[in-house]
């Protein structure tokens, strides 16, 4: 078939793809009608997921999984923009992996806040400013981030998503050559994730390596100086408009990062598969025993916690410590709920959510 031919049959596709994703709007239009007469949550990561899961069963063209999971979550997103105007609060600068860890849940529709710490992120999702917010809670090499979980023992905000990323670093330059490449900008750690790459690229000593703040910083200068690269997230260079050269350049494919989507309210709606994250607070912890006999309970039942993190209580004179759990299961299954009753006293519930890690 003629190349005309060809683009002709694509236009009246696209056409058909127009018409029905306009279709599809008028719909989740009433959709928020309904949201907001009922107060029901705009967002509903169950219901995106089980959409996501069947057309995937569905599926059985050219398009992969990732494909089809990026076309729909730029829908939802712009769907959720229809029924009402989302804003995110995200931990900064703009191109960081926060930011684009908030990009792909939330779309390109959506309004985004970059904020210079945690506890703004925090303080601007419960002060309404955002309707959510997007942090880091660990990463798979480095551990946990203290700072977010100390922010939700003293917030009466809630985890409505995790958001499982692969933190893959590009390295982008407006230089040509690569040999004219004389120094490469870029925050300490990814220096070090990326040794590999930078030693077979250039071997020893033959190029600087300038550490900054963030990595968009890094994109900033690597703009005006031709003679340099950045290495730095691919939301970083697309924002900046400096060609990427190569993708992917991490030493280990293993470098994964969990993001908490924050919210004022529990999602209510279960998933096929959830896990629940709960804060405890002993009372009289110092007590033998006392949370081995808390944590019993949980494995009488049946729940299979998956991480527990221990954070000082700051609170009085003593060593007391806040315990932070995830488990498997929903706050409302029966087996869940039965234990969460019991030590109602003990336990901040702080969301039941789909599991994806
Ligand atoms: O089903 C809903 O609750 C909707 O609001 C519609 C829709 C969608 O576009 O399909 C949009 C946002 C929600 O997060 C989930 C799904």
């Amino acid at each position: 078939m003629e190349l005309k031919e060809l683009r002709t049959q694509i236009d009246q596709i696209d056409d058909r793809l127009l018409q029905l994703l306009n279709e599809r709007m008028s719909l989740v239009k009433e959709v928020g009608k309904f949201k907001t007469k009922n107060k029901v949550l705009v967002y509903q990561p169950d219901r995106e997921k089980a959409i996501l899961d069947r057309l995937g069963d569905l599926n059985d063209g050219l398009l992969n999984e990732q494909a089809i999971e990026a076309i729909f979550l730029e829908i939802f997103a712009v769907s959720r923009n229809i029924e009402l105007p989302e804003r995110i609060a995200y931990l900064g600068p703009e191109g960081s992996f926060t930011h684009q860890a908030a990009e792909n849940r939330f779309g390109s529709m959506s309004e985004y806040l970059p904020l210079g710490s945690i506890q703004a992120v925090f303080e601007t999702v419960d002060t309404h400013r955002a309707n959510y917010g997007v942090v880091p809670i660990e990463n798979n090499q480095q551990g946990v981030v203290n700072e977010t979980i100390d922010y939700l023992v003293g917030s009466d905000l809630k985890i409505v998503a995790e958001i499982p990323m692969s933190i893959h670093f590009s390295f982008a330059t407006k230089s040509e050559k690569l040999r004219d490449i004389t120094k490469i900008y870029s925050k300490d750690i990814a220096f070090r994730q990326c040794k590999k790459f930078i030693d077979d690229l250039y071997g020893k000593n033959q190029v600087e390596l300038i550490p900054v703040n963030s990595t968009s910083k890094a994109v900033e200068i690597a703009l005006q100086d031709s003679k340099s690269a950045a290495i730095c997230s691919h939301i970083a260079a697309r924002q900046y408009n400096l060609p990427i050269l190569f993708e992917n350049i991490e030493d280990s494919r293993d470098n994964q990062t969990r993001f908490l989507i924050l919210g004022r309210e529990i999602i209510k709606e279960k998933s096929k598969k959830d896990k629940s994250t709960i804060l405890v607070k002993l009372t009289n912890s110092n007590e033998p025993g006392k949370l081995a006999s808390f944590l019993q309970d949980f494995h009488q039942a049946n729940i299979n916690l998956t991480k527990i993190e221990s954070r000082p209580a700051k609170k009085g004179k003593n060593f007391n410590y806040v315990f932070f759990i995830d488990f498997d299961g929903h706050f409302l299954d029966e087996h869940v709920s039965e234990v969460l009753e019991k030590h109602k006293k003990e336990i901040t519930l702080l969301g039941s959510y789909i599991k994806l890690c």
